[in-house]
């Protein structure tokens, strides 16, 4: 995990038009984010509820085609954001291909990021009510993402929890900050020397929160494996090899969902 400062060179004004849209697009009626809300194989973007949760979510592709439910001049606000993700997530993956004595562009290149599938996921959680039967409720249940980086900005701090040494630690960033997940196809590309990090959201006490995860990954098309540098006598590869399309549409999920199955993978 990394946590990008206040120096990642994103204008506050634009992180903060992006959470103005969300959140015009969240408080229209159930009945105007229903349109959104299907099962289309076609899908590029879907609006869901959070199942046994009160999160809200709005899922866009973002890579390789842009797609988003707003009018084109607002449409502007979020590809310009999408496309600074994603130039962040890449100089992220050249440090983190340097860290492991790579070329540069090792990452970018295996994963052929020029045609990289990326979604835009932004959650909507609204704030704990008082009564003391809310105490436990939590926005999102333990997991792990897909893809190779997570790059999350959220309107308010407070609720990111991360797993470390068995233990859940709060992930108490500012809203000027931008904190990054290492996500599954690190993880099995690097043949666990990276691993993807279990997170979970509780439910922020006091007020409503919208966090902006954008899930950084691979072509669709990659076969993502670990890879021969990770690899010898004693270490085997500890993941089954599937391109990210079966990944992501694993037990019938669509791609847009954005769902992990690293359990799965292992061998
Ligand atoms: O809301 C958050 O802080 C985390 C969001 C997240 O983990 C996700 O949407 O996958
Ligand atoms: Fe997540």
């Amino acid at each position: 995990m990394i946590v990008v400062g206040d120096n990642h060179g994103i204008p506050d004004s634009l992180i903060g038009s992006v959470m103005n849209w969300l959140s015009n697009f969240f408080n229209q009626s159930d009945e105007e984010k229903r349109r959104y809300d299907t099962n289309d194989p076609t899908d590029r973007i879907r609006f869901r509820w959070g199942g046994r949760t009160q999160r809200e979510l709005l899922h866009m592709r973002a890579h390789p085609t842009f797609h988003c439910p707003a009018k084109p001049a607002e449409s502007m606000v979020l590809t310009g954001y999408c496309e600074r993700m994603r130039e962040m997530g890449m100089q992220l993956l050249r440090g983190i291909s340097k860290s492991l004595g790579l070329e540069e562009c090792y990452i970018e290149n295996k994963m052929k990021l020029e045609s990289g599938y990326s979604v835009f996921g932004p959650n909507y959680y609204p704030a704990l009510s008082q009564s003391s039967d809310d105490k436990n409720q939590i926005g999102q249940f333990p997991h792990r993402d897909p893809g190779l980086l997570v790059l999350l900005a959220q309107n308010v701090g407070g609720g990111l929890q991360i797993e470390h040494q068995k233990k859940w630690l709060n992930a108490d960033f500012p809203p000027s900050s931008i904190f990054v997940i290492v996500a599954d196809h690190i993880e099995i590309l690097t043949n666990g020397k990276y691993k993807s990090l279990l997170h979970r959201v509780a439910l922020n006490s006091e007020v409503e929160r919208m966090s902006l995860p954008f899930f950084f990954g691979p072509s669709l098309d990659v076969t993502v494996k670990p890879e021969p540098e990770f690899v010898d006598d004693h270490n085997p590869p500890s993941y089954r090899q599937m391109t990210y399309k079966a990944y992501l549409e694993s037990n019938d999920h669509h791609l847009i969902e954005a769902r992990a199955n690293l359990n799965q993978i292992r061998l």
